[in-house]
């Protein structure tokens, strides 16, 4: 016989709430290789990030990647650490206040907001047990990634809906699947970039650096790179650039299969050469800074356009918890919970009343509820 969670008895009668479960890719809880290896053992273990077969991947895994990566990954991490932790994490926490206090303004009910990460902490498991717990039975699930890739929103649904399947009662679910070319996304980071260039100046060109994925997933059908270029394209086109001033890049690279092409190091290494000079980079791929923008980018990659011969590399921040990033994810979560009956007080009244009558009815023909 399975076995499902169980609802609590209180939950029949409590009003139908709905929530929201914002969603990022997760980061280590310490800048040490401990932290690290615990953190990356449980991200590359995900299937749908490493598409290598199992009893392959497993001795690669632990026999190479988790005895070096770590130590070197750590370092990185200590380098942009913040006094509440990873960046990455703290932004998240920051947009999820941002986003519950909008909800509040806008609608007659609070509405909860959770934020989880797919590896390492707040999990998911926790975060859809806090919604449970607040007897939210509507659940919008946001991933925190403007353009859709099997790796990271097809993770979060996979985890979402395997842990919600082992329910008695299952919730009513909508899942947002992108928004990567949504006029709001758009339009905010648009302004970012034209904020950035009216306060430093404009460097000489745009790149738009993405984080890559394996080419194979593309050719198997992963939407993510066109979503991305597309991101590009109405970005450019809101800021009325010329295509000669803007140019898309991927980052990130692991392993030795190729990746999504141009690699933003070698489009540097070649624009160091060929006296680019200042140039500024965007990545709208990612809602928040994280150890692939502040560190990847905002270091390294500045580092080596230098060496390369190339002058400032600019990094242009991530949204984050700017004003019009929150205005963006809050319309586009009451969107999408649009036609979903908030429960009045009254509706939570006749609710309990009725569910105590049916406990009545039930008891008396000798029933267990
Ligand atoms: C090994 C394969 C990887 C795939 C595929 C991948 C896809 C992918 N990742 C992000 C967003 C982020 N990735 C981050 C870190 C990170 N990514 C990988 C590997 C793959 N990513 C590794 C090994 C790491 C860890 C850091 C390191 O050791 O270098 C992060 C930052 C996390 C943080 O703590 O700050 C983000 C965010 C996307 C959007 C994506 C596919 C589209
Ligand atoms: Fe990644
Ligand atoms: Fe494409």
């Amino acid at each position: 016989m399975p076995r499902y969670l169980a609802t609590p008895a209180y939950a029949h009668g409590a009003p139908h709430r709905s929530g929201v479960l914002l969603v990022n890719l997760g980061t280590p809880d310490a800048p040490t290789t401990a932290a690290v290896r615990r953190y990356l053992r449980q991200f590359l273990s995900d299937p749908r990030v490493v598409e290598v077969p199992r009893a392959l991947w497993w001795l690669i895994l632990n026999g190479y990647i988790l005895r070096t990566r770590p130590a070197k990954s750590a370092a990185a991490y200590k380098k942009i650490w913040t006094d509440r932790g990873s960046p990455l994490l703290l932004h998240c926490q920051d947009i999820a206040a941002g986003v519950a206090e909008k909800l509040a303004g806008s609608l007659s009910q609070s509405v909860p907001v959770e934020l989880a990460m797919s590896y390492g902490e707040p999990s998911i498991a926790s975060a859809l047990k806090r919604l449970h717990e607040q007897h939210v039975r509507r659940i919008v699930v946001l991933p925190l990634y403007p353009q859709y890739s099997n790796t990271t929103t097809g993770s979060v649904f996979a985890d979402v809906s395997t842990l919600l399947s082992g329910r008695r009662w299952v919730p009513e679910l909508r899942f947002i699947n992108h928004y990567h070319d949504a006029t709001g996304y758009i339009t905010a980071l648009a302004d970012s970039i034209r904020d950035y260039r009216a306060r430093e100046g404009a460097g000489r060109h745009l790149l738009f650096s993405f984080h890559g994925l394996p080419q194979r997933m593309l050719l198997d059908g992963d939407p993510y790179h066109c979503q991305c270029q597309k991101t590009a394209r109405l970005v450019a086109s809101a800021l009325e650039l010329d295509d000669s001033e803007w140019t898309v890049g991927f980052q990130s690279r692991v392993g030795r299969e190729p990746w999504l092409q141009p690699y933003t190091d070698e489009l540097l290494r070649r624009w160091g050469k060929d006296g680019y000079g200042d140039i500024d980079v965007v990545c709208p791929g990612f809602s928040a800074d994280c150890l692939e923008t502040l560190e990847e980018i905002s270091l390294q990659n500045a580092e080596l356009y230098a060496a390369a011969g190339g002058g400032q590399l600019r990094y242009i921040p991530a949204l984050n918890a700017r004003d019009d990033h929150i205005a963006f994810l809050s319309e586009l979560l009451l969107n999408t919970m649009g036609g979903w009956p908030e429960a009045s007080s009254a509706d939570a009244a006749t609710l309990a009343n009725d569910h105590e009558k049916s406990r009545t009815r039930a008891r008396a023909m000798g029933a267990k509820t």
